[in-house]
C-alpha cells in the first residue's frame, strides 16, 4: 500500500525548536533592529514591511500553515534576507526564542477571529502574555496594534496598559490612521471600504 504524503516540517522549526534565544546576528547574518509580528495571516504586513524596512530582522507568527509558507515563499522570491516566519503558536515559542529587553517592537493587526464576548478567553493578548510582551521589549520600544472589533480594541488596550505599557495619547485613547503605516492584509479591505479601524501605539516606559 501506498505511503500517505508526509507533511512538510513547519516553517521556522529550527528557531521554534529552541529552548533558549538564537544569536539572532548569525541567525540573519547582520545585526540590527529586532522585531516581532504575532498573526502575520496572509503576510501583507511582513513582507511590506521588510521590504520597506531591510535593516530591521523581522520574525513573523502565524501558526496556519498555509499561511506561514506562502509567506515565506513569497518573501523568498522578493529576496527578503530580513524575515523569518515561525509556523508556531507564538504563545509558547515567544517566551523561549527572545531574551528580556531584545526586541524593539512588536506587531498585532487584527489579531482575534473571535469576536463574541463569550470568547474573549481564547485572545492572544491575556494579562500575563501582556506582562510577557512587555519584558521582551526594549525600553522605549513600541507596541503597534490594530484591529477592527470595537469590543476586543477596547479589552487589549486595557490588558496592555494594566500590563504597564504606556500610551502616549493618554490611557484608552486609540490612535489616528497614519498614510505611511504599512498595512496588513485584512487592513487593505477596511481601508477600501472604510470601515473604522482600532489603532494603538503604546511605549515600554523608557
Ligand atoms: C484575523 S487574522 C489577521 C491576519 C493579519 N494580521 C492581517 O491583519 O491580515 C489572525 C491571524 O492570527 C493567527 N494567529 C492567531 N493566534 C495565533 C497565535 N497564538 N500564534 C500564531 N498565529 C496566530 C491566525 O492563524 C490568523 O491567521
Amino acid at each position: 500500500m501506498p505511503r500517505p504524503p508526509l507533511l512538510p516540517d513547519p516553517v521556522g522549526l529550527h528557531l521554534a525548536h529552541l529552548d533558549t534565544p538564537p544569536d539572532w546576528d548569525a541567525e540573519f547574518g547582520f545585526p540590527g533592529p529586532l522585531e516581532l509580528e504575532i498573526g502575520s495571516g496572509a503576510g501583507g504586513h511582513a513582507l511590506e514591511y521588510c521590504r520597506r524596512n531591510p535593516q530591521v530582522r523581522f520574525v513573523a507568527f502565524e501558526w496556519r500553515k498555509k499561511y506561514a509558507r506562502d509567506t515565506l515563499d513569497r518573501g523568498n522570491k522578493l529576496g527578503l534576507r530580513n524575515l523569518r516566519v515561525m509556523e508556531a503558536d507564538a504563545r509558547f515559542v515567544v517566551p523561549r526564542i527572545f531574551a528580556s529587553g531584545s526586541l524593539d517592537a512588536i506587531h498585532l493587526q487584527f489579531p482575534d477571529p473571535w469576536w463574541k464576548r463569550a470568547h474573549f478567553k481564547r485572545a492572544v493578548i491575556q494579562p500575563e502574555f501582556a506582562k510577557l510582551l512587555l519584558d521582551k521589549l526594549k525600553p522605549g520600544g513600541l507596541f503597534d496594534m490594530r484591529t477592527d472589533v470595537q469590543d476586543r480594541a477596547v479589552a487589549m488596550l486595557s490588558i496592555l496598559e494594566e500590563a504597564g505599557f504606556v500610551n502616549p495619547l493618554g490611557a484608552g485613547v486609540f490612535h489616528p490612521y497614519e498614510p505611511e503605516e504599512v498595512p496588513s492584509t485584512r487592513e487593505r479591505r477596511y481601508l477600501a471600504s472604510g470601515e473604522p479601524v482600532y489603532r494603538a501605539r503604546l511605549r515600554k516606559p523608557a
